[in-house]
């Protein structure tokens, strides 16, 4: 398994991931080899996502040859995929790839960075449009979010979702986080498991992971 326990989170250290994450963070990496990067570290993460916390049973199959006994994975359509707008669709998009019979819900949020950070390290989070399915006590529920910096879209974002809800499991999944966010978000949602690729070194003034990858949501829908 290339899952790492930390105290903050958990990394996802299989070598693919950190191959197609290092693509990415090139500055040189144009708009669709940076979307399609994200789609198959989304991909990555789902099968590891499967291969760390989900059970497999035993089933009986008949191949054309003879009867034989094979594995199945246990609860993949329990899944729950939540899509923060904008820049996990992509990312979400692979995770499909993983988890194709998931339910999913979107969540539009957007930090407010003309305001900036408050003096604790927050942003102001805008939600304008939020969609879920119904969230039962036998899913598994998976948020996620490229980027996880000071942690604020995901606090906000969390609060929709376990609005009334108490999954089995409930993973908060980015490709990129700062120890911020993973503090914050840890502090506000103690029942979820972090999962990242990498933790970076630190936000800069204005918010941003550093070393990073710069602003997701603009590189991958080429919007500056
Ligand atoms: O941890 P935080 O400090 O809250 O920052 C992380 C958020 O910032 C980015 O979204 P952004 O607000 O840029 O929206 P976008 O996806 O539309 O670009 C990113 O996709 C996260 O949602
Ligand atoms: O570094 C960062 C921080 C927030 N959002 C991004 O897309 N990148
Ligand atoms: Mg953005």
């Amino acid at each position: 398994m290339t899952i790492e326990d930390r105290d903050d989170a958990y990394l996802v250290t299989h070598a693919l991931a950190k191959d197609t994450l290092s693509k990415i963070r090139d500055v040189e990496t144009e708009q669709v080899a940076f979307r399609k990067g994200l789609v198959k570290l989304g991909r990555i993460c789902g099968y590891e996502i499967i291969d760390g916390a989900m059970d497999t049973e035993y089933v009986s199959i008949e191949t054309p040859m003879a009867e034989t006994t094979g594995e199945r994975v246990k609860g993949l359509d329990d899944v729950v995929i939540i899509n923060v707008l904008r820049a996990a669709t992509p990312f979400v998009e692979g995770l499909l790839k993983a988890f194709p019979r998931a339910k999913q819900g979107v969540i539009s949020a957007g930090r407010d960075e003309e305001a900036g950070m408050n003096e604790d390290g927050e942003f102001p989070i805008t939600i304008d449009y939020v969609k879920l399915p119904e969230i039962r006590e036998q899913d598994t529920v998976i948020v996620a979010d490229p980027m996880l910096a000071t942690g604020s879209t995901m606090c906000a974002v969390l609060d929709y979702v376990l609005d009334g809800a108490d999954p089995e499991n409930l993973f908060v999944l980015s490709a990129v986080s700062a120890p911020d966010g993973l503090l914050r978000v840890g502090e506000a949602a103690p029942e979820a498991d972090l999962l990242t690729v990498a933790i970076d070194d630190h936000l800069d003034e204005d918010g941003f992971i550093v070393p990073g990858l710069g602003d997701a949501g603009d590189r991958a829908f080429r919007t500056k």
